[in-house]
């Protein structure tokens, strides 16, 4: 490869890397303002004694999520077993307010 190839190939995994850093700044923010709502609905639950999981309303977010996948061109299969890693967290966090 030329020296001139090489430094766009440079250029162009530099470019790639500053926009995949951004994305995952973004999924960390948005994370953590998730999180925030889900804190909030685990106080509100053991306020009401009302049980930690939902498994009707998770039935339909994972609907949800997998159409939403599909329409963007990612894997339904990894969208399901990430918003399922997710719920498990904040079942744990609702369950640590109950106890
Ligand atoms: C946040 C809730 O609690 C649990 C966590 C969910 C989530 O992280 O989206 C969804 C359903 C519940 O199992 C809720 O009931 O809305």
């Amino acid at each position: 490869m030329t020296d001139d190839a090489t430094a766009r190939a440079a250029a162009l995994l530099k470019d790639h890397r500053d926009s995949i850093d951004r994305l995952d700044a973004i999924l960390v923010y948005t994370l953590g303002e998730r999180f925030k709502r889900t804190q909030a609905v685990g106080r509100l639950k053991a306020d009401h004694d009302l049980p930690a999981s939902d498994p009707a309303r998770e039935a339909q977010q994972i609907a949800r999520l997998e159409d939403l996948a599909t329409q963007a061109d990612l894997d339904p299969e990894f969208a399901k077993k990430f918003l399922n890693f997710i719920i498990a967290e904040v079942i744990r966090h609702h369950q640590k307010h109950q106890s």
